[in-house]
């Protein structure tokens, strides 16, 4: 029998260490993800903001626009997807809607932050946590309401950067006893610090590894060495995406031509065979029967 997703993340978290997760901000970049090797996808809260809506990471999007993306990659990977769904998306009853919801999407796991509801990037300052116990009940809805056993309950804390690497650890701690699978430290600066949360909560640790934020750019020999899971990379190519789309809007708007930007970008061919476009063609031919130079 196939493997539900949550199983399929399970496995690579096994057998990958640490896994490599890889943001994909559209069905196509889960494809070219995909295709280039990664064994587990990432759908980023701040990538369904910033990418689909034009919105700052501040909790502004919904579960439904979350969802929406998820359902977009789930129908073109059969990678495992883990799912940003930021503070969870209201209490109780709507945690567990979310983690339905998710399930549904096709999502193999989420993560649920224990930021107040009003969130902010986690690598940006003045973030504010709910308390312990309102983390622990978000967690204990989430873990309740699956349907497969096997989906990935996450807890993100962002209490390190608000209330240090004690009391952080002391949360990661508590959200594991109340369900958690994996644990998502965030905005942490040492090596040291990923080592002392796997240690502690003897669950797969994830290190979110987002440029231009407060985590060094670890490589995953290091992380590897300081026991972490998974190793993130939420925006990472949608940010070179943006670069690269700014350069070619600005050669044709200043010099009239794509001339100058053409080595770019990605050819036909290599956008096609991303796709499988050929074997659609393919398809149509024979279900049609369309033969070359025959009407
Ligand atoms: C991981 C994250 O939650 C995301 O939404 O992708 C962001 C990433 C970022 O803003 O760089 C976060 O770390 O808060
Ligand atoms: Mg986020």
């Amino acid at each position: 029998m196939r493997q539900s997703a949550g199983q399929r993340l399970r496995s690579a978290v096994e057998a990958e260490r640490p896994l490599q997760v890889a943001g994909a901000i559209n069905a196509y970049a889960a494809m070219m993800a995909e295709q280039v090797g990664f064994r587990a996808l990432y759908v980023s809260g701040a990538g369904v903001a910033n990418a689909s809506f034009g919105l700052p990471d501040l909790g502004i999007t919904s579960l439904n626009d979350c969802v929406e993306d998820v359902r977009r990659l789930s129908s073109v990977t059969e990678l495992p997807i883990l799912v940003d769904a930021d503070t969870g998306f209201g209490s109780a009853f709507q945690i567990a809607r979310t983690v339905q919801q998710m399930e549904r999407a096709g999502a193999a796991g989420i993560h649920i932050e224990d930021q107040v509801a009003a969130k902010r990037c986690g690598h940006r300052p003045n973030k504010a946590i709910v308390s312990q116990a309102e983390m622990t009940d978000r967690i204990r809805a989430a873990a309740d309401a699956r349907a497969d056993s096997q989906f990935v309950i996450m807890a993100r804390t962002d209490a390190l950067a608000v209330e240090g690497i004690d009391r952080a650890i002391e949360r990661a701690r508590a959200c594991v006893e109340a369900g958690a699978d994996m644990i998502f430290p965030e905005a942490v600066t040492r090596l040291e610090d990923y080592k002392a949360f796997a240690e502690a909560v003897q669950v797969p640790v994830l290190a979110n590894i987002t440029e231009f934020g407060l985590t060094p750019l670890f490589t995953t020999e290091q992380l590897a060495s300081a026991g972490v899971g998974l190793a993130l990379y939420p925006l990472s190519a949608f940010r070179a995406m943006s670069a690269a789309a700014l350069l070619v809007y600005k050669a044709i708007r200043e010099e009239g031509t794509q001339q100058s930007v053409i080595d770019r970008m990605q050819t036909r061919s290599e956008l096609y065979a991303f796709l499988h476009y050929l074997d659609y063609e393919q398809r149509l031919d024979r279900l049609f029967g369309i033969e070359k130079g025959v009407d």
